[in-house]
């Protein structure tokens, strides 16, 4: 049985799916159209993506693709732990601008859905740190886009010293939410 958990953002779901332990160990059913639809949730998705990030304090996002390329993406850990954060990006939204956040593990299994309209960004607490995402929507570089990972205006609350952020290139020079006409809209 998969639980699934609304976050303060109610579009943000946290997905518990169950673990048979023996043993042997587990056996999990990591994503199950069916769970999927006996929650209402209706997505197709059509890549699936691994990053591996080796040290602690890596930071990636947050990032997103615009409409007509735009994305929801079922994130989850193989290896190590990561703060998973989603900020809505909705213009209209009553949660414009703000964030929900997940401690995600390869221990605990869990799983953050990060919704169309949200950009999406991780912190890793663990060194070789493993995340596997699906999407509903194939990559498109023209479409890709973010949001500045410190934006005070965001205010999130990453478990790691700004000092000791790993970040792209790309990622470093990202618009602060103020300065970016989101494409989305509730
Ligand atoms: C996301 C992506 C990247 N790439 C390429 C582009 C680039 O050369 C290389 C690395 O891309 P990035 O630096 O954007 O990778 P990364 O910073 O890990 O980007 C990812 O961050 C997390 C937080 C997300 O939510 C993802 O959707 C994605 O944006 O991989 C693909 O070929 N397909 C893809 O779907």
């Amino acid at each position: 049985m998969t639980t699934f958990t609304r976050l303060a953002i109610p579009d943000v779901i946290l997905i518990q799916p169950a673990r048979f332990g023996d043993e042997r160990g587990y056996f999990c059913e990591t994503y199950a159209k069916r769970a999927f639809d006996e929650a209402g949730i209706d997505l197709v998705f059509v890549q699936d993506n691994e990053s591996l990030s080796r040290q602690v304090g890596v930071v990636r996002g947050l990032h997103f693709q615009t409409p007509a390329f735009s994305q929801a993406k079922l994130v989850r850990v193989l290896r190590g732990a990561i703060f998973d954060v989603a900020v809505d990006l909705r213009k209209g939204s009553p949660s414009f601008g703000r964030w929900v956040a997940a401690t995600l593990t390869a221990a605990n299994g869990e799983q953050l859905l990060v919704p169309h309209g949200f950009a999406h960004g991780f912190c890793t607490l663990e060194a070789e740190t493993l995340v596997a995402y699906k999407v509903d929507a194939p990559y498109s570089r023209p479409n890709d886009a973010g949001i500045l990972w410190s934006d005070p205006d965001l205010a999130i609350d990453w478990p790691v010293a700004a000092a000791d952020v790993v970040l792209s290139d790309k990622d470093r020079a990202l618009p602060r939410l103020r300065d970016f006409d989101t494409p989305f809209v509730l």
